[in-house]
């Protein structure tokens, strides 16, 4: 059993299904698994109880609850006094919530409702058995009108995507695992974003050597979001980048106070990696035909997403480019619109969102939000773990777009899909801080080594 995030590697997602072809198939050759899940939760229970009252263990009607019955023996064999019921004991030290996991198949009942409420009002930690009761284990999203807000979730035998996209982190508080001694014998569903490394920088090499950017945004008084985007994929490692700039005249600085960055046109960098749309404006919808025809890896961000989502003729030119060259950065907004639902439809299932997305647009999708989801056409998708609501905060977006144009600069051979696995999952760590993180300084957090 250990602390989960954050992730030091890569790791697999198993969603329901496979979940149950993994625990089917490992009871054969491991009948015990209830007895192994009962007992990694009382030692997690033992640990994280405050105080000497009971420890109150309210078990569902199927095996999650079996879990829970089988933590309060193994409890009780320790002399910890345990409480097993629906209803609160006097001043619990803590709530183990092992009412539903896996089996969650539709809203929890008045009855359900009234237990939850009570262990959450209770007063003392929740521990969730496998998920918190309640939350759809294959979404993050609850099943009813309340789930539990857990601050402990103990999840078996295999990582939920559920945990970690839509709402999970809400609910979950801190995630440990226990595989229960057992290797998953089943494709993951999707990946569990690990960290990646950066891009390496030969002794000998110059700034050609690195790639280059060019950031298209900044319409009338949101410069600063394409200058954000430039500082990205300058502090990033991008050998030259160049700003074009939709509200200035060209001989103008790109940003005063980086002097480093260039001015620049389509023209002057035909081969760049396009970072498109950062404080576009409408203005950006005559422009992108030519980038979309012309460039050859383009990061659309922004309000190209926007235009995107309201010209048939372009979304087809999108679809035409080659897989793998093309990197949408879409907020759920933006993804609602370019699949013509609204925003809870894709917060309902955002992997199921990311994909469609992917498939329509011929393009690898990084729905952000807590846990970004990337998706490309016939890939596995992947979920990001890491970041926090310290990026929720204008200006992290456009941070996010130019450093995925800065870290696909210096990798001209990378697919589109691994560039955003590397550059989400880079910039949830560089925004994992207490309270709020401006933009400008996130960039300068991602540029630390
Ligand atoms: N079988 C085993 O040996 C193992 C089981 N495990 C545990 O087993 C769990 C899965 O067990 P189950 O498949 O029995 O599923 P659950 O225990 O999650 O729930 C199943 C029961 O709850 C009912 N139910 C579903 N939604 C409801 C709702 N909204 N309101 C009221 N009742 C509802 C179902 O009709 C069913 O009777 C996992 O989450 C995990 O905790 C794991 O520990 C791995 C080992
Ligand atoms: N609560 C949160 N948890 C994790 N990441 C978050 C959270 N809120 C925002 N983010 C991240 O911050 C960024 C916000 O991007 P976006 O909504 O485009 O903002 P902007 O347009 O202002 O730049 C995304 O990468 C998103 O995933």
């Amino acid at each position: 059993m250990h602390d989960l995030l954050p992730t030091r590697s890569t790791l697999p997602l198993h969603d329901v299904a496979a979940s149950r072809r993994i625990e089917t198939r490992a009871l054969t050759h491991a009948p015990d698994l209830m007895e192994r899940a009962g007992l990694a939760v009382a030692k997690l229970a033992l640990a994280l109880r405050r105080g000497d009252g009971p420890v109150w263990l309210a078990c569902g009607p199927g095996n999650n609850g079996g879990d829970g019955h089988v933590a309060a023996r193994r409890l009780a064999e320790a002399g910890v006094p345990v409480h097993v019921g629906l209803t609160a004991p006097h001043r619990p030290a803590l709530v183990v919530d092992a009412l539903l996991g896996l089996g969650l198949n539709r809203a929890p009942s008045d009855a359900l409702l009234a237990t939850i409420t009570a262990l959450q009002a209770c007063g003392a930690p929740i521990l969730a058995v496998d998920l918190p009761s309640g939350l759809l284990a294959d979404t993050g999203q609850p099943a009813g009108r309340l789930a539990v807000r857990a601050d402990h979730t103990l999840t078996l035998l295999t990582l939920k995507p559920g945990l970690f996209t839509g709402e999970g982190r809400a609910y979950s508080g801190r995630i440990w695992f226990d595989d229960l001694g057992i290797t998953p014998d089943e494709p993951a569903t999707a990946d569990l974003l690990g960290p990646a490394g950066r891009p390496e920088r030969g002794a000998t090499s110059h700034k050609g050597s690195h790639g280059k950017v060019l950031v298209i945004g900044g319409a009338p008084g949101m410069q600063g979001a394409a200058r954000l985007a430039a500082r990205a994929a300058l502090a990033c490692g991008a050998g030259r980048v160049y700003v074009d700039l939709l509200d200035q005249s060209p001989n103008e600085a790109a940003d005063t106070t980086r002097p480093e960055l260039m001015r620049g046109r389509l023209d002057d960098v035909p081969q760049a990696v396009g970072v498109v749309g950062c404080g576009a404006g409408t203005r950006i919808a005559q422009h992108l035909s030519a980038l979309i025809r012309q460039l050859p890896r383009l990061v659309l961000d922004a309000d190209a997403l926007n235009a995107i989502a309201a010209d048939a003729v372009m979304q087809d030119a999108l679809r035409s480019r080659r897989t793998g060259s093309t990197l949408l950065t879409p907020h759920p907004l933006e993804a609602a619109r370019l699949l013509a639902v609204d925003v809870a439809h894709v917060q309902a299932d955002r992997l199921a969102a990311a994909q469609a997305l992917a498939t329509r647009l011929n393009a690898t999708v990084a729905l952000k939000g807590s846990g970004s989801v990337v998706a490309s056409p016939g890939a596995r998708p992947a979920v990001c773990a890491s970041g926090s609501a310290a990026l929720a905060t204008a200006g992290s977006g456009d941070v996010l777009a130019g450093w995925l144009g800065g870290l696909w600069a210096q990798q001209p051979d990378a697919a589109a899909h691994a560039v955003a696995c590397a550059g989400v999952d880079a910039h949830g760590r560089a925004g994992e801080v207490p309270g709020v993180l401006r933009a400008g300084d996130l960039v300068e957090r991602l540029a630390a080594p």
